[in-house]
């Protein structure tokens, strides 16, 4: 009884004292530093852009969780909705955030009230920039020879004498015109798509149908362990290399990189930017040699025959979701390429790239002069030369990355440089 009294009951009334809640309090606030910024947040609802105008969705089916032929499992909230809203209406796409502004006005959130309590004003400005945007979707329908600037003279110019009421009007009328006849104006307003995006949404004529072999002849150690190979293009020539990279690997390869990543950029020349250049993916090159470099760059020269001693450096990336990589050539061109390499062992020749993480959807590379696109299939590697045969650079293999919809998509790229190889592949005539 004393020592209940003498020990456990301050125990009890110190406990009794301390706020509820209070050390959950401390681990939340310690584990917000660590939590996604305003600028993670950009970046992420720019992707989620590029995901919708790529592969040509709306928010209509995005709010339903489909995409092409797939359907996922998860929902977005409302306030989802308008931050999408906000973020296709900040960089322009009226079009495409009416549809979003449609979508959040049209479900009610659940427990709204408590919502709003905790997390503010769903919709604040929303009822403004909707009719904003109705207004120039209007406009535009009616007045098809005005200038975008000209349209949005004429609106910023109706909205400065725009009362609450109107406003109001306008978002009721919105929302009273028939859906599907929304989406069908929508769409008829759609400017064509580039190849990249046709590409990006599986839209090329299907390839002819090329031959696949078992390659045993490259170097002698592919007699004992031949490797699938599909061709690709016989011009330029493209072959698409079977299981050249087991899981195992991949696994080897992440954990060199991991926690040693940086932001690939999709240009090297930072100089008189107007925006932020795009990340690419996060990169890492791997130049000190070990056990991985030196048996991945066995298996390179078994497959291509190519000379890579000089330049054993790998570069791993990571392209998370809605990552992409604008068309660009491989060859020293603008301001891509590093030129100190260059200038040494010749211009990047050929590339090989493998396919090393799990991409269910998107991310597949698109060459979009050749008609061509491939699927990043976890294992395989994909290889293409870059020149003509007389060393002169070759255009159409102008390539892109579409942006990643699901999954991992993690690759490890070799750069074949041109002078190494040079009495393995001597220049000759231009074939073409
Ligand atoms: O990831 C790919 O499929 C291609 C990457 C690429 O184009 C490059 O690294 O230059
Ligand atoms: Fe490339």
């Amino acid at each position: 009884m004393l020592r209940r009294l003498y020990i456990d009951w301050p125990a009890m009334q110190k406990l009794t004292l301390e706020k509820e809640g209070t050390a959950h309090v401390k681990e939340l606030t310690k584990l917000l530093k660590d939590m996604p910024d305003k600028y993670d947040m950009q970046i992420k609802l720019k992707n989620l852009l590029r995901i919708e105008q790529t592969y040509d969705l709306n928010a209509v089916v995005m709010a339903q969780g489909k995409f092409m032929n797939s359907q996922f499992d998860t929902a977005m909230s409302v306030r989802d909705y308008v931050a999408v809203a906000n973020a296709n209406y900040e960089s322009g796409h009226y079009d495409k955030s009416m549809l979003w502004y449609r979508m959040a006005l049209e479900h009610a959130e659940p427990n709204a009230e408590a919502h709003t309590e905790l997390l503010g004003d769903a919709f604040k400005d929303t009822h403004a920039k909707l009719a904003k945007v109705y207004l120039l979707y209007s406009l535009s329908n009616s007045y098809k020879q005005l200038s975008a600037a000209q349209l949005n003279a004429s609106v910023d110019e109706l909205m400065s004498k725009a009362n609450e009421a109107d406003l109001k009007h306008y978002t009721t009328l919105l929302l009273s015109e028939d859906l599907n006849q929304m989406l069908e104006r929508v769409n008829q307003r759609k400017s064509a798509p580039s190849a990249h995006y046709l590409g990006c949404r599986g839209q090329f004529a299907t390839p002819p149908k090329l031959s696949c072999c078992y390659n045993a002849t490259t170097s002698a150690f592919l007699i004992l362990a031949p490797l699938k190979m599909e061709q690709i293009s016989l011009d330029p020539y493209m072959v698409l290399y079977h299981n050249v990279i087991s899981p195992a690997e991949s696994l080897e390869m992440q954990e060199l990189s991991i926690g040693a990543m940086s932001n690939g950029l999709s240009t090297v020349n930072l100089n008189n930017l107007t925006s932020p250049p795009d990340i690419v993916a996060r990169i890492k090159w791997l130049r000190t040699e070990s056990d991985f470099s030196q048996r991945i760059n066995q298996r390179i020269t078994d497959m291509t025959g190519f000379d890579v001693k000089e330049f054993p450096a790998l570069q791993v990336a990571n392209f998370g979701i809605g990552n992409y990589f604008m068309p660009h050539f491989d060859y020293m061109d603008g301001d891509r390429v590093h030129q100190g390499e260059i200038d040494e062992l010749g211009d990047r020749m050929g590339s090989l790239v493998f396919y090393a993480g799990n991409v269910t959807l998107g991310g597949s590379i698109v060459f979009p002069e050749l008609q061509l696109a491939v699927t990043a299939a976890r294992g395989s590697a994909l290889f293409w030369y870059n020149l003509f045969d007389d060393g002169s650079k070759d255009p159409r293999t102008l390539h892109s990355v579409c942006p990643v919809v699901r999954g991992t998509r993690w690759t490890l790229t070799k750069w074949i440089h041109a002078a190494p190889q040079m009495f393995i592949k001597p220049c000759s005539k231009k074939s073409v």
